[in-house]
């Protein structure tokens, strides 16, 4: 069986570098950025008020106190988007708003609280400090300095960051298309009343999420039965909106294992046994004129699901424009003994107690261990690793345990 690194490689290898795309602005939401950005100007750009008060000079209120104001006629009124105001000179002040440019000899403004609020004659009965409530030009950023690195994943902030600094258009990675087809005769659409011998169809909506979760894009095609031709039509059908196709179900030994009867016929994708578990049927290749790639993951719900997650992020993070990097482990002590099959490398479902001060990490393994039983999805955060030459790890062993992933 072949390992799990080598089949990771093996797919890396058939998937090619995302070319980067200028976009609109918010249209990089949830994207990767594929350029350096700086500002082409100093944030802010000019010195302005922070407070909604008067512009003065901080020397004429030295004396200001609550039994004996100083007075100063108000000789301008400054609103934001005002252009540079005249200066103001020594027993003159200005009323000012937030955001508003600060007129050329003022040191100071007074908030609008301090004072009796005259819109002629202001009167203010307290001093202020020098560089009170003044906002200095380039006091967030200065001209020219590097506001986001390439890599970074365009969320609320760096898109509020791209438009302070002006961009309309940014380079991006775009979140890859992917799309996800699941084959059986016996599957049905939830909603549906079921028949004799069918069940729901649930690994389409699972991956859909899953690759939503992790960046993309994601398309759910459905299912096909396993007549073949219609499932080679379906699948050529969908290529056109696809930077991935998954596929669930039909990769076995099964006497109607339709994706594996016909994608091997294609020549251009293999299938192969992984040493894992679960997931051990695979697939993987590239098909139609564009050679989009296409992951074959097994039927079993609880495969598919592992499978995503070990094989097919390191594959979407590609995709995205990210180094091609493995779920993040965790060394945890495990709160209960588990089991493995022999030249298998097994991810048991687990929810992780994380380290906490004069507490190390715990990890218990969930019941319900069969590809099949896929409730304990809804339970699990982390996957424990037991290696493929070890059965049995008793209580207390401490393991590598993989955090799965907060939606991005
Ligand atoms: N003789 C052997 N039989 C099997 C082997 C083997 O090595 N020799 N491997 C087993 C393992 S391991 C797995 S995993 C499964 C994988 O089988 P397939 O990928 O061919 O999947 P199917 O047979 O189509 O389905 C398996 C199972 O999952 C259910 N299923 C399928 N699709 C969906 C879906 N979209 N939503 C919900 N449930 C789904 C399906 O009804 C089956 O119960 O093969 C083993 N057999
Ligand atoms: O390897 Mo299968 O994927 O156990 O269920």
């Amino acid at each position: 069986m072949k390992s799990v690194e080598q089949h990771i490689a093996d797919i890396l290898a058939v998937v090619d570098d995302p070319r980067p795309v200028e976009v609109d602005l918010l249209q990089a939401h949830g994207s990767v950025l594929a350029e350096t950005v700086a500002s082409p100007v100093s944030l802010p750009g000019f010195d302005n008020s922070s407070m909604d008060g008067y512009a003065v000079h901080a020397a004429d209120l030295a004396q200001a106190g609550p039994g004996h104001p100083v007075r100063l006629p108000v000789v301008a009124d400054i609103a934001a988007g005002d252009p540079s105001p005249v200066a103001i000179r020594p027993g003159m002040c200005a009323r000012i708003m937030t955001g508003a440019p600060l007129p050329s000899g003022a040191d100071a403004v007074v908030p609008v609280e301090w004072t009796d609020g005259d819109p002629a004659r202001a009167a203010f009965s307290r001093p202020v400090r020098e560089g009170n409530a003044i906002r200095r030009a380039g006091g967030d950023i200065g001209a020219g300095t590097v506001v986001l690195e390439p890599g970074a994943r365009v969320g609320a902030g760096e898109m509020g960051v791209l438009a302070a600094v002006g961009r309309r258009t940014v380079s991006v990675f775009p979140r890859p298309r992917v799309v996800v087809l699941s084959t059986g005769e016996e599957l049905v659409e939830p909603g549906r009343p079921l028949g004799p011998g069918q069940i729901w169809e649930s690994n389409s909506f699972m991956l859909a999420a899953a690759a939503r979760d992790a960046g993309c894009e994601a398309h759910r095609h459905g299912f096909v039965g396993d007549d073949p031709a219609r499932v080679l039509d379906t699948l050529e059908g969908l290529l056109l909106r696809a930077d991935l196709v998954l596929t669930t179900g039909g990769v076995s030994m099964g006497a109607y294992d339709v994706v594996k009867e016909v994608l091997s016929a294609q020549g251009t994708v293999e299938f192969t046994q992984v040493a894992m578990q679960p997931g051990k049927p695979q697939g993987f290749g590239v098909i139609g004129p564009d050679r989009t790639p296409i992951v074959t993951l097994p039927g079993n719900p609880v495969s598919a699901f592992v499978s995503f997650q070990v094989l097919v992020l390191p594959v979407l993070r590609r995709l995205r424009g990210l180094p091609p990097t493995s779920l993040e482990g965790v060394r945890a002590r495990l709160t209960a003994p588990v089991a493995s099959p022999p030249g298998r490398r097994s991810y048991l479902r687990g929810v992780l107690a994380p380290a906490g001060p004069g507490r190390e990490a715990a990890v218990t393994p969930l019941t319900r261990q069969e590809s099949h039983q896929l409730t304990a999805l809804s339970t699990t955060d982390a996957l424990i690793v037991v290696p493929e030459d070890v059965e049995e790890l008793p209580l207390g062993t401490v393991v590598d345990a993989l955090v799965l992933p907060d939606p991005v």
